[in-house]
C-alpha cells in the first residue's frame, strides 16, 4: 500500500513519521520559522537537534522565490561542512508535510545572550569569535551562497568556546536571479543599505551584517539607534554609523578600523569580501600578541 502511495506521489523520498523515528527529549529553541528539539534519532542512536519548520511560514517564504528554484533549507544545510558551521546529518519531509532537519546537537549558549551580558567570557574571546564567524561566512561564500540573515541570533557558542553558525533559512544561491533587487528578507538592524533600498545585492550584504555583528560583540550596541520598523531602518541609510572607538576607546584600533569599513554605506567602499575583513582582523590579532 505504501509502495503504491509513493508511486503515485512521485519519486520523492518517503515521508518520515517524527514520533516513530525520534524520541523527543525537550524543546531547545523556538525560532520565528521553526521549533527545535533535542532528540534521539532511533535510526542512528545519536542525540541530535531536530528542527521542524512551520509549514505555513515556510510556504509564505517560498512564495517570495517562486520560479527561482531556491533549494530547501535542508538541501543547503547538508551540503555545508565546516568546523564553525553546524553539521546537518539528514533532512526530509514529515508525514504532516513539514520540512525537517537533523543536526549535530550543540551544547552551548546563543551569542545574543553573550552580547547582552558583555561578561569576561566575551571580552576574552571577542576577537577570536569574530575571526571564527568570518571563517564560517567566507566558507559559505566560497560555496556560492549568500547567507542574508547573519546576526547573533543565528550563532551558538559551544561550552569549549567554539563558534557555530546555525541557521540557513534565508540563504540563497549567489546567482543573478537571486541578486536582483526587490526581495527584502533578513533582520532589519543587520540589513545592508542596498538591501533596504531594494537595489541589486551580492555577497557584500553579508559583509555588512557581519560587521554589525562584530560591532555588537565589542560594544553590545548597534552602530545606529535601534529600530524595529523598516521605516526607521530606512533613516539609517543616510546617517553615518557611530564610530566604535567612541564606545570602546581602549579597543585595538586596527580591529575598530576593520569593523567600521564593513559598515560602509556604499558596497564599493566596504570590504569587497569577508575574506579581506577576516584577514584584517587576523593581522590585528597577531600585532596585539
Ligand atoms: N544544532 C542545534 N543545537 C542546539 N540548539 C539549536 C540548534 N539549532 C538551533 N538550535 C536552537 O533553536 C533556536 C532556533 O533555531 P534556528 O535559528 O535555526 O530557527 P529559525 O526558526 O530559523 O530561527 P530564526 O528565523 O528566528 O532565526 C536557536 O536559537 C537555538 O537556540
Amino acid at each position: 500500500m505504501n509502495f503504491l502511495r509513493r508511486l503515485f506521489q512521485g519519486s520523492g523520498p518517503a515521508k518520515v513519521d517524527i514520533e516513530k523515528r525520534f524520541r523527543l527529549q525537550n524543546p531547545v529553541g523556538q525560532g520565528t520559522m521553526s521549533k527545535v528539539w533535542k532528540a534521539t534519532d532511533t535510526k542512528t542512536g545519536q542525540t541530535v537537534a531536530l528542527k521542524i519548520l512551520d509549514k505555513e511560514k515556510t510556504k509564505r517564504l517560498e512564495q517570495r522565490f517562486v520560479g527561482l528554484n531556491r533549494p530547501r533549507e535542508g538541501v543547503i544545510a547538508i551540503s555545508l561542512h565546516h568546523p564553525h558551521v553546524v553539521q546537518t546529518y539528514d533532512h526530509g519531509i514529515t508525514t504532516k508535510d513539514e520540512q525537517f532537519l537533523v543536526m549535530e546537537f550543540i551544547e552551548g549558549v546563543g551569542l545574543s545572550s553573550l552580547v547582552d551580558l558583555q561578561g569576561e567570557r566575551m571580552t576574552a574571546n571577542c576577537l577570536r569569535w569574530c575571526i571564527q564567524l568570518g571563517e564560517a561566512l567566507d566558507y559559505v561564500h566560497s560555496q556560492q551562497w549568500i547567507h542574508r540573515d547573519l546576526c547573533p541570533r543565528n550563532i551558538i557558542i559551544t561550552m569549549s568556546n567554539q563558534l557555530k553558525l546555525i541557521d540557513f533559512g534565508l540563504m540563497v544561491p549567489n546567482t543573478p536571479p537571486f541578486r536582483k533587487p526587490g526581495n527584502r528578507t533578513g533582520t532589519a538592524m543587520y540589513m545592508a543599505p542596498e538591501l533596504v533600498r531594494r537595489l541589486p545585492t551580492d555577497q557584500r550584504i553579508d559583509v555588512f551584517s557581519y560587521a554589525v555583528t562584530c560591532y555588537q560583540m565589542f560594544t553590545k550596541q548597534f552602530p545606529w539607534p535601534a529600530a524595529d520598523t523598516m521605516e526607521a531602518v530606512m533613516q539609517h541609510v543616510n546617517m553615518p554609523p557611530k564610530e566604535i572607538l567612541l564606545l570602546k576607546p581602549d579597543m585595538n584600533p586596527q580591529v575598530a578600523k576593520a569593523i567600521m569599513r564593513g559598515l560602509e554605506k556604499e558596497p564599493a567602499d566596504r570590504w569587497q569580501s569577508v575574506k579581506e575583513m577576516v584577514e584584517a582582523l587576523r593581522a590585528a590579532a597577531v600585532v596585539r600578541k
